[in-house]
């Protein structure tokens, strides 16, 4: 493997990425992994993990580099019980990568409260729970963490997707209000929207249909790769990157500024006549 960061990078730190067996939070881990962190991954699915841990191994990182478990980010208690794991195995979180999220496609009439619950506790609050626990037992007290938060392309609204559109719009501000409050305790938090169009493990169950139509809304006209998401991720989470707080970075090809990025019915159709 190839990195465009420094050999060495993340020596005697410790990463943990949500989402890790898969898509972007593989890559993820394989980067810091790479460059020398230890690393701990989770997911609802422990097969997942296996495979991650899997191609972790593949790639030559030495078992006694990582670390994997079920763990819902939805249920305190197991986020609870994860983080402990990392702790009593690595003793300490230096980066925390809140990259595990999903929803499904629906016009919000349809929605069901339950479908809107589960989206927003998959995104929003899933990343509270994850965050709050890894800072309070190892960042604020190490007065020291990395923070970087997945969240997607947000800024035109998420029509189609509304309940994932509200959770990442509130990881967004919570990006913001931790940078703040967690400054003085040494942690940066930050957050990487992927574009609607990266090829990975999560949007191949959307179908080439449409990731055909989302390549279209890029202005450099491709889809990105979870390895480009991810490298943004290790820069914002690495000590080079120290005075970075609070912001959101888009790794998108340029696509929040043009096209139709996402195929709903024409808002205006029936005006158009
Ligand atoms: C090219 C397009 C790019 C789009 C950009 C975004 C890309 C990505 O985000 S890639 C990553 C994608 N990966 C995933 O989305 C996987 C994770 N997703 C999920 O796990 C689910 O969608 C979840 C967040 C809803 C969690 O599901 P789960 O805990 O299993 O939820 P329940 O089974 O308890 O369902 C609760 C509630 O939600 C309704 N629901 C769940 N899935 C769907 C669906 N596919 N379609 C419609 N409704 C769904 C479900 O029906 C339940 O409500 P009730 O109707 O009241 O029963
Ligand atoms: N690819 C893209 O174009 C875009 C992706 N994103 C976001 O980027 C992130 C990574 O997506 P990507 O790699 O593409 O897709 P994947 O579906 O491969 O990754 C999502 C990962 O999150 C895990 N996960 C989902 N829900 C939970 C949960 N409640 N608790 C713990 N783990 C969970 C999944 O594992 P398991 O199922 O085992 O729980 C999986 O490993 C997600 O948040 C996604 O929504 C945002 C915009 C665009």
């Amino acid at each position: 493997m190839q990195s465009l960061f420094a050999a060495g990078l993340f020596s005697d730190q410790v990463a943990l990425v949500t989402g890790g067996g898969s898509g972007i939070g593989l890559a993820t881990a394989r980067e810091l992994a790479y460059l020398g962190a230890r690393v701990a991954i989770c997911g609802r699915k422990m097969d997942k993990v296996e495979a991650g841990l899997a191609a972790l191994a593949a790639d030559g990182i030495p078992a006694e580099r990582m670390l994997g478990g079920s763990c819902d980010i939805r249920e305190p208690d197991q986020v609870s019980a994860f983080v402990g794991q990392v702790l009593e195995r690595f003793g300490r979180v230096d980066v925390l990568v809140n990259n595990a999220g999903g929803q499904f496609p629906t016009p919000a009439e349809g929605m069901s409260p339950k479908g809107w619950e589960a989206v927003i506790r998959n995104n929003l609050n899933g990343t509270f729970f994850m965050t709050r626990e890894v800072a309070t037992r190892a960042m604020i007290p190490a007065k020291r963490g990395r923070i970087v938060n997945v969240t997607a392309m947000v800024v035109r609204g998420f029509p189609g997707m509304s309940h994932t559109g509200a959770a990442r719009a509130g990881v967004e501000n919570l990006t913001r209000s931790l940078a703040v409050e967690w400054a003085t305790h040494g942690i940066r938090v930050n957050a990487v929207a992927p574009g609607n169009n990266i090829r990975s493990s999560g949007t191949a169950q959307y179908g080439e249909a449409l990731l055909e139509v989302t390549r279209k809304a890029t202005p450099l006209m491709r889809l990105g790769t979870p390895e480009e998401v991810a490298r943004v991720i290790v820069f914002l989470a690495s000590d080079q990157n120290d005075f970075v707080t609070g912001a959101v970075w888009g790794v998108d090809g340029g696509q929040p500024l043009w096209g139709d990025i996402w195929s709903i019915p024409d808002p205006q159709a029936e005006a158009k006549g």
